[in-house]
């Protein structure tokens, strides 16, 4: 057996196993890439899992309010799924006035909605996994016709809970076992397709804490 403390890996790819692999790989992928750029946030993630889940235990994971804050804020910013489109079932009239009927087709961006100062506030293009916490320390719950990432309404993800277990298991472990940073002058760009992938995968060097 060979013990690695420090080896290069494409996380992108490491992500992509499981069911509704595609959208959580994606979502881990620019987690991690943010995290990198944000070191202030990773050491913040690091103290609050050693603080309230010095051994993984599931039923902890709610404590994990950062944490928490962190992943909507990935999926706020980089949602998987970034755009969708809806047609009505009979003519409408839109709340903007418009006239719709069964013909339209009307595209919603989430990855617009999510980067909207009028709806986020002026700092709509920062990632601050504060954003989601009160005052009082506790998740702060935003109605899901603003965080738009799992779509609203009876149609919406049934997998959204599963979601964010599986999102903060993967994360709490990795960052409390490694440190990660992107590998220099790597390109990160989007796919603009249906599902918001990166471009080239996310190279990093990872080192063993
Ligand atoms: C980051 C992770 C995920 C994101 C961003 C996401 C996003 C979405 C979105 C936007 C829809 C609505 C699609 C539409 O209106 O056409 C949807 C539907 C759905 N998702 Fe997810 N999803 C995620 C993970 C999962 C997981 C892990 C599961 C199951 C294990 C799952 C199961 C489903 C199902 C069954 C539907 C269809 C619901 C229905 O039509 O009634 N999703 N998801």
């Amino acid at each position: 057996m060979v013990s690695l403390t420090e080896f290069s890996i494409d996380m992108s790819s490491r992500f992509s196993c499981g069911v509704a692999r595609d959208t959580i790989s994606s979502a881990l992928t620019w987690f991690f890439w943010l995290l990198s750029k944000n070191p202030e946030a990773m050491n913040k993630i690091r103290q609050e899992v050693n603080k309230k889940m010095p051994r993984f235990d599931p039923a902890d994971l709610d404590k994990l309010v950062y944490l928490h804050g962190a992943v909507c804020e990935t999926l706020r910013l980089y949602p998987p799924v970034p755009f969708n489109h809806k047609s009505p079932a009979k003519p409408d009239v839109l709340p903007s006035g418009h006239k719709v009927d069964e013909n339209w087709k009307i595209v919603i961006s989430m990855y617009a909605l999510g980067r909207m100062k009028s709806v986020w506030g002026d700092d709509a293009e920062d990632f601050r996994p504060e954003r989601w916490i009160s005052y009082s320390g506790r998740l702060k719950q935003e109605p899901s016709y603003k965080f738009l990432a799992f779509n609203a309404g009876p149609r919406a993800c049934l997998g959204k809970k599963l979601t964010f277990l599986q999102m903060k298991t993967v994360a709490a472990e990795i960052i409390r076992n490694y440190d990660i940073k992107v590998v220099e002058g790597h390109k990160t760009e989007p796919v603009p397709s249906v599902l918001f992938r990166m471009q080239h995968g996310l190279k990093v060097n990872i080192t063993k804490i």
